[in-house]
């Protein structure tokens, strides 16, 4: 068994302030060293996610036969069902940057009715979220590099996108051993923002092997760096090793804000961002390869990392 790490001091920043420099300094160093960090002060209030937890949890509780109509074998694939991550986890992806047409598609399937409450709150929490987001980015940018921000955020990013997937967790009925919600893995995004109840069980893994509990706390979401941001990075950002572990006889419900590049875009670390006398580590990749790549591999199937984009794009690692 993998040892559970000392508590550290996590990193926080406070999303609302202009950032000073040695804010920036180990905002760079949580994202090379860590892949994550955590953020306050972002305006998303507490209200927002009470309602779309209530909301969401009427759709979990549907008929497995309903929810299967948006499943991996209907033409929409919205929602994934138990066993395919993990006994316990479900989850509905809901995209935008139209939330309010993507969440009523999936209500028209699941309900054959209009929700409007529904789908405005996804809509509001989508547009806030795109906003945080692009924020989030630009100062993780600004953080790699002086001028790196300005010289390449709108070349690079500005055709970003970005969805939510809601998850459900449902209670583990024995806890003689911690039941895994989510296997350990990275997210395919360029930055993720989670926001997690209070029943806690996100764990990030640090780079000797050891799991980090990130306790939950009012008002903190957490942002955890994708892969193509390690590769577009040339690994000055750390993709994030993440992973639940359910620790309590209860339901646990989450919400993961995946901020992507477009599909076609075609992913190489700038020279600037490689640096003077280092070493490229990654071929040139289009994004929808990747993507595919992990949808079709057994391994870095959702949410196993085995297959990540070290395999798939790093030089001298043969795919
Ligand atoms: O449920 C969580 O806290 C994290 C979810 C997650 O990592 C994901 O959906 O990729
Ligand atoms: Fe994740």
């Amino acid at each position: 068994m993998i040892p559970e790490s000392e508590p550290l001091e996590l990193p926080v920043l406070d999303v609302s302030q202009q950032l000073c420099t040695s804010s920036l300094s180990s905002l760079a160093a949580a994202c090379k060293e860590w892949g994550f960090f955590l953020i306050i002060n972002h305006g998303i209030s507490k209200d927002i996610y009470n309602k779309i937890c209530t909301l969401s949890k009427n759709l979990f509780n549907l008929p497995i036969e309903t929810k299967l109509k948006l499943g991996p074998l209907s033409p929409d694939k919205t929602y994934t069902p138990h066993f395919i991550a993990s006994p316990f986890f479900e989850s509905l992806r809901v995209s935008g940057p139209d939330f309010t047409d993507s969440a009523q598609s999936s209500l028209d399937v699941l309900l054959g009715e209009n929700d409007s409450e529904f789908s405005e709150v996804l809509q509001e929490y989508g547009s806030k979220m795109t906003e945080l987001s692009k924020g989030v980015l630009k100062l993780v940018l600004t953080a790699i590099g002086d001028g790196i921000e300005t010289k390449y955020y709108d070349s690079e990013f500005k055709n970003c996108h970005g969805y939510l997937r809601i998850n459900n967790y449902t209670a583990p009925e024995s806890l003689d051993e911690e039941a895994e919600g989510l296997g350990m893995h990275t997210d395919m995004s360029c930055v993720t923002i989670v926001y997690q109840d209070e029943i806690g069980g996100l764990q990030v893994r640090t780079r000797d092997g050891k799991w980090m509990n990130i306790i939950p706390s009012e008002g903190t979401l957490v942002v955890n760096l994708g892969d193509m941001l390690q590769a577009w990075s040339n690994e000055r950002l750390r993709s994030s090793e993440h992973r639940v572990v359910l620790k309590k006889p209860v339901n646990r419900f989450s919400l993961a804000f995946f901020w992507c590049f477009e599909d076609e875009k075609v992913i190489l670390a700038p020279d600037e961002v490689v640096g003077e006398g280092n070493t490229r580590t990654y071929k040139p990749f289009v994004c929808s390869d990747y993507l595919r790549f992990r949808e079709s591999n057994e391994k870095g199937r959702f949410e196993k990392v085995g297959f990540t984009v070290k395999d798939f794009a790093g030089i001298g690692f043969p795919m």
